[in-house]
């Protein structure tokens, strides 16, 4: 008699990819990239508690899918980044990990190749090697964790980390959150809700004991001292917009009732723009004219810009270098062009 399989019956692959301690080993963090890494979160930290009056600013691709093409994004960004440098702490957003609503490419960790081939051993040896290689360049790199089992792998080469909005109310990522070594934003949720994120912070901050894997990658009872850098990032959702004064006011007092500090980053894509990529735009020079007349609470901003304005379907033919596969994109000009802006806003704070 055959006695049916009743755990794995559902699982067709299971192939081994190196460790974290393995992956580290080979792709090691250069002294160039530790420091980039190290002035970065303290910026971030600073910044986010109010010791640091210049804008955070954590601007980039919606997801990599080329590395030529972020290396070449970085560049130009590691340029802005220094011109800036008293006025704006410039972060890249490098995001490997993309959490669909539905379906969809999951990004370069899960799928790095672009054909379905999940080749992750890949994904996260060349993701590796982005977040050192722009580091080394002098940038600080942005990444949203999404899976707690890729964090250990990289988050020794990310400045500052996010938790989406599919995953703020997500026990296991608050928990994560609280045990990563940057400060971390967490966003609203996508329905608009602005106490999960608030309820994150709270939960992240804390210290937490779970079953979570070591360095090795082995399965471990995991204890962490808590996150006090973690913040509530304000995107937007499919009620509307929330980057507009009421909207931080109401956040800023949310986190006051629950003893946090008072500042936030306002992403300006996703809910905050509709999904319309030229919007950001708008949002970023209202939230600029505010900085400048010196609104309190605003930490930070987060855009989507790659070299190429939009965005373009994969398996749709041949793809266009420096465009987004993912979320349509601000272009190189416009970006240049915002960071003056809000640069020119810190100025105008300070003058006043
Ligand atoms: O930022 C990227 C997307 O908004 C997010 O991954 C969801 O994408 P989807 O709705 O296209 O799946
Ligand atoms: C997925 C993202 O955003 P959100 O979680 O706000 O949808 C993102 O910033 O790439």
């Amino acid at each position: 008699m055959i006695t049916p399989l009743l755990d794995h019956s559902r699982i067709v692959s299971c192939d081994p990819v190196p460790t974290p301690a393995d992956l580290r080993l080979n792709v090691p963090a250069s002294d160039a990239a530790r420091s980039t890494v190290g002035r970065a979160r303290t910026a971030a930290s600073d910044i986010v508690a109010g010791r640091d009056d210049r804008l955070l600013v954590v601007v980039g691709p919606c997801s990599v899918h080329d590395p030529r093409a972020a290396m070449d994004y970085a560049a130009r960004l590691a340029e802005q980044s220094r011109r800036h440098r008293d006025r704006l702490q410039v972060v890249m957003r490098v995001y490997f990990e993309k959490p669909r609503t539905t379906l969809g490419w999951k990004g370069l960790l899960n799928d790095p190749h672009l054909d379905g081939s999940h080749d992750i051993a890949t994904g996260l040896l060349t993701g590796r090697m982005l977040l050192r290689d722009i580091a080394q360049l002098g940038l600080a790199t942005a990444g949203e964790f999404l899976d707690p089992a890729s964090s250990e792998y990289l988050a020794d080469l990310v400045g500052y980390g996010a938790i989406g909005a599919r995953t703020a109310a997500s026990q296991v990522h608050r928990q994560m959150v609280s045990g990563l070594p940057m400060p971390v934003g967490i966003k609203n949720s996508t329905d608009g809700d602005v106490q999960v994120a608030v309820d994150g912070v709270v939960s992240a901050a804390s210290a937490h004991r779970f079953l979570g894997t070591d360095p090795s990658g082995r399965l471990a009872s995991v204890g962490t001292i808590g996150n006090p850098d973690a913040h509530v990032i304000l995107r937007g959702g499919s009620t509307g917009p929330n980057y507009d004064a009421a909207s931080v006011a109401d956040t800023v007092a949310r986190l006051g009732r629950a003893g946090l500090p008072q500042r936030v980053v306002i992403d300006a894509s996703h809910g905050n723009s509709a999904k319309n990529h030229l919007r950001q735009r708008d949002v970023l020079r209202n939230i600029a004219a505010r900085v400048a007349m010196g609104e309190d609470g605003i930490a930070g901003v987060m855009a989507e810009s790659f070299l190429v304005e939009g965005r373009q379907d994969l398996g749709a033919g041949p793809l266009t270098y420096g465009q987004s596969i993912t979320d349509a994109c601000l272009g190189w000009d416009s970006t240049v062009e915002l960071l003056d802006v809000l640069s020119s806003a810190v100025s105008a704070r300070r003058a006043a």
